[in-house]
């Protein structure tokens, strides 16, 4: 498990993390999300211990990262897939982590098979490597040690859709296992799919934490109906706040509310569902619109 305990990080005079807690749970899959420079990576440099943190700290199993005897045998790190060695070959990169950590060669070449590597790949010196392949080759590092954690920043960045589809697989079948997964995105559609709780953050401060579930829940209902001014009568006299879509209405409220307010104004509905992906999309814009940068009030009241 990971802890995250009111961890700030400050540049001179700009805060880049402000106390920021959170826990990421075994056997589940923690999506942190954020806009681009919500202080993501900032985040997950001072869990292993690569930046030292203003105030605050972060725990992995129970002890800070430093605090680790061998720690890649208890969590694995995906920072910065091009940050590997690129006069090395995929094959030494892992052998040299597999010597530091103490374990056998055989270890390597069921990494290698993991991350789907082929021999030829693997031989291949790592500046000739594509992204993609560069990212198969953090992970089979990240999973060498068998750790029990896994801190992955942007990890699907390069890969195909083949490859996401892989990397979400493992990842599932690594949670299922009991295992721990904290990965950062800035796209919300493959969090959205992969988590099962998400930690949103933008401009330094967590603006959202919970189950994806819960966090869908919070997303509203979407309705339909051929008599939307009926409709949208009987939820203002309800009290329910709504918003029109493209065609249908997002409304403030579980379906199982908005349903009772159309049965009691006698309006025939079309569909009626938890906002879920949809919602989730304006959620994320909704959550961090303060924290946005292309954002401006003023500029959009102007
Ligand atoms: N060494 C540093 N010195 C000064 N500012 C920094 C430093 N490292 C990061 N920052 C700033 O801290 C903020 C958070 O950066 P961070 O890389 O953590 O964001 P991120 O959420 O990972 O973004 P992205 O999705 O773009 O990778 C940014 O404004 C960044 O410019």
């Amino acid at each position: 498990m990971i802890k995250v305990q009111s961890l700030t990080k400050k540049y001179g005079g700009f805060t880049a993390v402000d106390d920021v807690s959170f826990t990421a749970r075994p056997g589940r899959v923690t999506g942190f999300l954020g806009p681009n420079g919500a202080g993501k990576s900032t985040t997950m440099r001072i869990m292993v211990g690569l930046t030292p943190a203003t105030s605050g700290h972060a725990e992995v199993s129970g002890r800070r990262f430093a605090d680790l005897p061998n720690p890649g045998l208890e969590v694995g790190v995906l920072l910065d897939a091009s940050a590997q060695h690129a006069g090395r070959t995929g094959r030494e990169i892992l052998t040299v982590a597999a010597q530091t950590m103490g374990l056998g060669r055989g270890r390597v070449d069921e990494m290698l098979e993991r991350v789907s590597l082929t021999p030829s790949e693997s031989g291949r010196r790592v500046r000739n490597y594509s992204l993609g392949m560069r990212q198969r080759l953090g992970i089979a590092t990240a999973l060498l040690g068998d750790p029990e954690v896994l801190i992955l920043d942007e990890p699907a960045n390069g890969l195909d859709p083949a490859g996401i589809r892989w990397m979400r697989d493992l990842l599932r079948g690594y949670a299922d296992q009991g295992g721990t997964v904290l990965l950062s995105s800035h796209l919300l559609h493959e969090i959205e799919v992969i988590a099962d709780d998400l930690v949103v953050i933008g401009q330094g401060r967590i603006v959202a934490q919970g189950t994806k579930a819960e966090l869908l829940a919070t997303a509203g209902t979407l309705v339909r109906t051929r008599d939307v001014p009926t409709l949208a009568r009987a939820l203002v006299d309800a009290d329910l706040e709504f918003s029109p879509t493209t065609d249908a209405l997002r409304v403030d409220a579980d379906p199982d509310r908005v349903g009772q307010v159309a049965l009691a104004a006698g309006v025939a509905l079309t569909e009626l569902r938890a906002a879920d992906g949809a919602g989730l999309e304006e959620m994320f814009l909704e959550l961090t619109a303060d924290t946005q940068r292309d954002h401006n009030r003023e500029g959009v009241a102007a």
